[in-house]
């Protein structure tokens, strides 16, 4: 049996972009909510949920985790782009999901969860995801992709987060919550750039041409992750 791919996003909008372009036989599309909490409980309520009714009718569990049945878990959506990095319109695919605001505040600057001692920002979108994707994709732009509660919106926050995070293309607000739920299941952080990262102007972000490039990225998502 061919499992198919779960992406979760976070706003209907996006959802009708990803399922505008992905082939629907293949390719599962739910909408979660906005940030990294409602990401993570989402995601897992329908792993959760969909194993429990594997189970039911004895098709077993999608993977060794007992999360499933799908073959893959994809975080995908709109985001804020890195200046200079990943330009307004253009896609991102994420090799590495990092909760850029997990952690602690200090005189001398933030401490991150990790040198916290208390876990890891940082989660590894699956290697084989991430080359067949970008394979499909060739003007997409590899990189981190920071998840944060809050959107950027000054030119001091897009700065120290350019500095903190050298590899960073994008900014998101779901992509570790849906990572950390999708534990045990390849992952992989699928974004196209509606905004710079950058001092607040909602009017000027592009949806329109950030939703339909998130259309055209869709339609690769089975052939590299089926
Ligand atoms: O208008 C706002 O300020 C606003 C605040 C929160 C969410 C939105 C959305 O449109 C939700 C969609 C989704 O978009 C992602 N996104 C897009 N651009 C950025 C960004 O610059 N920084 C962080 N996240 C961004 C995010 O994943 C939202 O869930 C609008």
């Amino acid at each position: 049996m061919t499992l198919p791919l779960l992406v979760v996003t976070a706003v209907a909008a996006e959802a009708e972009a990803v399922r505008a372009g992905a082939d629907p036989d293949h390719v599962v599309v739910e909408t979660v909510g906005v940030g990294p909490a409602a990401a993570a409980a989402g995601t897992a309520r329908l792993l959760a949920s969909a194993g429990a009714s594997a189970s039911a009718s004895g098709r077993g569990s999608g993977s060794a985790s007992g999360n499933g049945p799908y073959r893959a878990v994809v975080s995908a959506g709109i985001a804020g782009g890195f200046v200079g990095r990943a330009p307004v319109g253009s896609v991102v695919v994420g090799v590495r999901s990092i909760a850029a605001d997990l952690g602690a505040e200090t005189p001398d600057g933030f401490l991150t969860v990790d040198e916290l001692g208390f876990g890891t920002s940082v989660i590894d979108a699956d290697p084989a995801l991430v080359k067949a994707l970008t394979d499909a994709l060739p003007t997409a732009v590899p990189g981190d992709v920071v998840t944060l509660s809050t959107v950027t919106g000054t030119t001091a926050t897009a700065e120290r987060l350019a500095r903190s995070y050298p590899q960073a293309v994008a900014e998101a607000m779901e992509g570790y919550g849906v990572a950390v739920a999708a534990a045990g299941l390849p992952f992989v952080e699928l974004r196209s750039i509606s905004n710079p990262i950058g001092p607040r102007d909602r009017a000027a972000w592009r949806l329109k041409e950030a939703f339909a490039a998130l259309s055209t990225a869709s339609g690769a998502l089975w052939k590299a992750c089926g």
